[in-house]
């Protein structure tokens, strides 16, 4: 699999959405595993957006790996994006869903296609290639999404809250497979979560975004007894700010 992950630089960026401002200045390594963290309305989605490309800041700058990609779509960013759900185009079986991101033309070659099976097999999901994603659990359709951004190669991954919708179990097993993932690629990896305990199992980094800001980031392993973080403990329903 591929190796090596990208920078992720906001710089004064700022966005306007009907009545709600963000204001956004990040700065991480290559190869990290970070959680976004926060309350709902924060920003935090809109974050990834930024940095995947989907909205376009009115000031400030966005680099990836070094590059300016402030002014680029979404397709010419070294970005592959996993959100909660529909993730999947429902019509298109698996194998389908996941060439999709090697090719939009689907004109593939018998070297795109091992590499198809290679990510089904490294899912989990073996042998799943010619099933639709109506015939596949909420968490298997996650596996067929993360699927397709293996195969992408892109040096950083996006999760916009990917297990939420799964039950416990299957959310640990789904954060081991991100975590191990990123362990064998060495892609830089963002997670959206509500979770503190799903950021504290698998992410270096914690990054706190509240009213579309960055108030705090830090070392994940005990960035949630922080008692200097404004809006953390009322996050996490201890009784003071
Ligand atoms: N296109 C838009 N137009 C207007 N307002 C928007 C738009 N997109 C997002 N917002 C608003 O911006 C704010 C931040 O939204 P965002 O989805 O980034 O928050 P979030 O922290 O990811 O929230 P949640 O945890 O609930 O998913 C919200 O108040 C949302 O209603």
């Amino acid at each position: 699999m591929q190796s090596g992950g990208a920078t992720i630089v906001l710089d004064g960026v700022e966005l306007g959405l009907g009545d709600f401002a963000v204001s956004f200045d990040l700065d991480l390594p290559a190869g990290g595993l970070t959680a976004i963290t926060g309350p709902s309305g924060a920003g935090k989605s809109t974050l990834l957006s930024l940095v995947a490309g989907f909205e376009r800041p009115a000031r400030g700058r966005v680099a990836l790996g070094g590059h300016d990609v402030t002014r680029l779509g979404p397709g010419e960013r070294p970005v592959s994006m996993v959100f909660q759900e529909n993730n999947l185009f429902a019509h298109l079986d698996v194998g389908t869903n996941i060439a999709l991101g090697i090719d939009p033309s689907l004109k593939l070659g018998k070297a795109d296609r091992e590499r198809i099976d290679d990510a089904l097999a490294r899912v989990g999901l073996d042998g799943y290639a010619r099933r639709k994603p109506g015939e596949l659990s909420g968490g298997e359709r996650q596996r067929v999404a993360i699927a397709r951004c293996l195969v992408r190669r892109r040096p950083i991954l996006l999760l916009d809250e990917p297990f939420a919708a799964l039950g416990p179990g299957l959310k640990a097993e789904m954060l081991r497979l991100v975590a191990a993932l990123h362990r064998e690629t060495g892609m830089s990896v963002v997670m959206v979560t509500h979770e503190p305990a799903d950021a504290q199992a698998i992410a270096q980094t914690v990054v706190f975004v509240k009213d579309g800001r960055i108030v705090a980031d830090g070392n994940a392993r005990d960035f949630f007894a922080r008692t200097d973080v404004p809006g953390l403990a009322a996050y996490l329903g201890k009784n003071d700010t």
